[in-house]
């Protein structure tokens, strides 16, 4: 195992109750691959000293043995080929073939202790739960212990089981399968303090890093003195990796990478990186990318040489469905090439920044009266329905003052429901928002208000959401559509990206920008995309927000009644339980004193104060018998 050696100082000290295999200065990154390969020349010396008394005694059935063992021959092949310089030092000190070690009993003796250790973990019938403890966010003492040993010496199921503990890690995870446990099977462990150094840029690279636990800043100076003075240094955190280009290629460091806290670092070693043909998967890797890129459009034009230059400079990363994949393209530095699946494009919306929300609104609003909202909503009971009933079957010339007087006495109780607002308004019906509706006092209503620019808006509803405006297919890219246009044409508003399940490869623009040439850009040029205003998105939102409150009012008022069952079950009590009404503003109940029971999802804004989502809004509405006669009588289609 080679060291990391490019680490010139670690200027503090770890904290003192630190788990195992903690470094404590510099020097330690040059001795790990030495520290490991002394603590186990130790155990190579236990095993020599008893040889000789075991010598004689078990040389004899030792073949018939190796036949039914082939797997502790090969484990313990794996010791002697790892330990052979010192067998030849302290026992000999002469050339020694594998046959000659085997005639000693050490071979024996070496065989009957791993078989020991390896029945006594088989005999162990308790599951132990230590070996996944971790201190929080720390990589569990199990992993270490496995990381410890030389790649050789790791069983299959310990890196199987390294391989699932490391699935927490983006970088790992974007790794095919196959590369994953090469890479489980070299890793080895390293803890570091802040300001430690890790990379140096100019020196050769001999090393690359995952990140499990901690942050480093990746510097343009030498020392990486200016992450401290940075207010805003390029940061690594738990998940990425740095430094694997270099292994690849023989390249020099571009950057300085310094820990920022206190970090925990998974290495790769160039020396193992080639003895496990790492490099080959990699390769593999590389040679998907560039069928991809080859396929596309684009590059058409490019010669394979070109299209490498590119290859290299990205790599696939996984998404999972409903996985951020941005939080602002438009802001990212880098561009984005989806290889499988697809990505949706959202935008978030403040409504209360929308002219036509605020009507919307406010048309709404002038529906709230006195009493519960919700009464006109719910179906009349039998007593009711059999009023009607009556006042209908009355012959209207017959007793015209009886209806009247009826028809009074039965629509009490209602108040001044809405239903029968209208009914003596003598508004005529309009097609989706109702009656045109004066403008309200918005003082009337008793409600925490905010001012917009329009007016007050109930504090309630100043509410945002998230507006799918586009979806990213295979083969397609993120953050290309503006690159042509002077910075003052481009669209700046944020737009977040979203997997749909997907795998992207990430390049930097810059990079991008410099391999690019006149016939690409004449591509991207074609390519442009206009997103929908902020106002067009309101109101496409509050369009489908309002069909789908039709829809369900429809539904209900078509679907309940037949549903309905011949007796009322015994119903657990509602509290507690999950509220269907997720993420939905109800306006119905906004200047009363409950407040509705929705889960509050806050979403982040650039410079402003987090927004409140939902997903859709129930508003004071017309009863659909009246928007709709036909369907006057519930569960009956006329
Ligand atoms: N702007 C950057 N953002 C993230 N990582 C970077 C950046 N620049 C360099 N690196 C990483 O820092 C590493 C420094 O050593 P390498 O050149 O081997 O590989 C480099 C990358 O892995």
């Amino acid at each position: 195992m080679s060291s990391a050696p490019e680490g010139p100082e670690a200027e503090s000290q770890l904290p003192e109750a630190a788990p195992p295999s903690v470094s404590e200065s510099s020097q330690e990154v040059d001795v790990t691959g030495e520290r490991r390969r002394s603590q186990l020349g130790v155990r190579w010396a236990f095993l020599h000293e008893g040889s000789s008394q075991h010598q004689l005694k078990e040389s004899e059935s030792e073949e018939e043995r190796e036949e039914d063992e082939p797997e502790e021959e090969e484990e313990l092949r794996g010791v002697f080929i790892h330990f052979g310089p010192q067998v030849k030092k302290s026992v000999h000190h002469k050339e020694m073939d594998w046959s000659k070690l085997k005639k000693l009993g050490l071979y024996r003796l070496t065989k009957d202790i791993i078989v020991m250790i390896r029945k006594r973990k088989q005999g162990r019938i308790t599951f132990d739960t230590m070996d996944f403890v971790a201190e929080e966010g720390h990589l569990p003492p199990r992993a270490i212990q496995i990381m410890q040993k030389l790649p050789s010496w790791r069983t299959e199921p310990e890196i199987q089981a390294l391989y699932n503990l490391l699935q927490v890690l983006n970088s790992y995870r974007n790794y095919s399968e196959p590369l994953q446990l090469l890479l489980a099977r070299v890793m080895r462990f390293e803890r570091f303090g802040r300001r430690r150094v890790m990379v140096k840029k100019g020196q050769r690279g001999n090393s690359f890093y995952f990140i499990y636990m901690g942050t480093v800043a990746v510097t343009e100076d030498e020392d990486g003195s200016s992450a401290f003075l940075d207010p805003h240094p390029t940061l690594l955190h738990k998940g990425d990796c740095f430094g694997e280009l270099d292994l690849m290629s023989p390249s020099v460091r571009r950057a300085t990478v310094v820990c920022m806290e206190e970090t925990e670092f998974l290495v790769v070693d160039r020396e193992d990186f080639f003895a496990n043909k790492l490099d080959q998967e990699f390769q593999k890797d590389a040679q998907h990318r560039f069928e991809f890129f080859r396929k596309m459009d684009l590059f058409e034009s490019w010669s394979d040489e070109k299209l490498w230059k590119l290859v290299t400079l990205g790599k696939v990363e996984k998404f999972s469905y409903g996985q951020l994949v941005l939080k602002d393209f438009i802001e990212s530095p880098s561009i984005m090439f989806v290889c499988k699946g697809s990505c949706e494009v959202l935008r978030l919306i403040d409504l209360g920044t929308s002219p036509f929300y605020y009507k919307w609104i406010w048309q709404h609003l002038e529906l709230i009266d006195d009493t519960s909202l919700k009464t006109h909503l719910n179906e009349p009971s039998p007593v009711e329905r059999f009023k009607e009933f009556q006042i209908k079957s009355y012959p209207v010339q017959d007793f015209s003052t009886l209806k009247l007087k009826h028809l009074q006495k039965a629509w009490e109780p209602q108040g001044s429901s809405f239903s029968r607002r209208i009914k003596t308004s003598g508004n005529t019906l309009p097609k989706t928002l109702g009656p045109k509706i004066k403008s309200r006092h918005p003082h009337s209503l008793k409600c925490p208000m905010i001012n917009t620019e329009y007016g007050e808006l109930p504090e309630e509803a100043a509410v945002g959401t998230y507006i799918k405006i586009h979806t990213v297919e295979e083969g397609e890219t993120v953050g290309l559509h503006q690159i042509l246009l002077p910075e003052n044409q481009r669209d700046m508003r944020p737009l977040v990206l979203v997997s749909l399940g997907a795998e992207v490869i990430r390049i930097r623009r810059e990079k991008f920008w410099e391999l690019i040439d006149s016939e690409v850009k004449e591509k991207l040029y074609r390519f442009q995309i206009k997103y929908p205003s902020d106002e067009d998105m309101c109101q496409k939102f509050l369009q489908e927000n309002s069909w789908n409150i039709f829809r369900k009012d429809l539904m209900r008022l078509l679907l309940k009644p037949r549903q309905r069952p011949p007796f009322i079950p015994i119903r657990p009590k509602k509290k507690g339980i999950y509220n269907p009404k997720s993420l939905v503003l109800d306006l119905c109940s906004l200047d009363k004193e409950t407040k509705p029971c929705y889960p509050i999802f806050m979403a982040p804004q650039k410079y402003l104060p987090p927004l409140r989502i939902v997903q859709a809004i129930t508003a004071p509405r017309y009863k659909i018998q009246e928007l709709l006669p036909q369907y006057k009588n519930a569960g009956v289609l006329v």
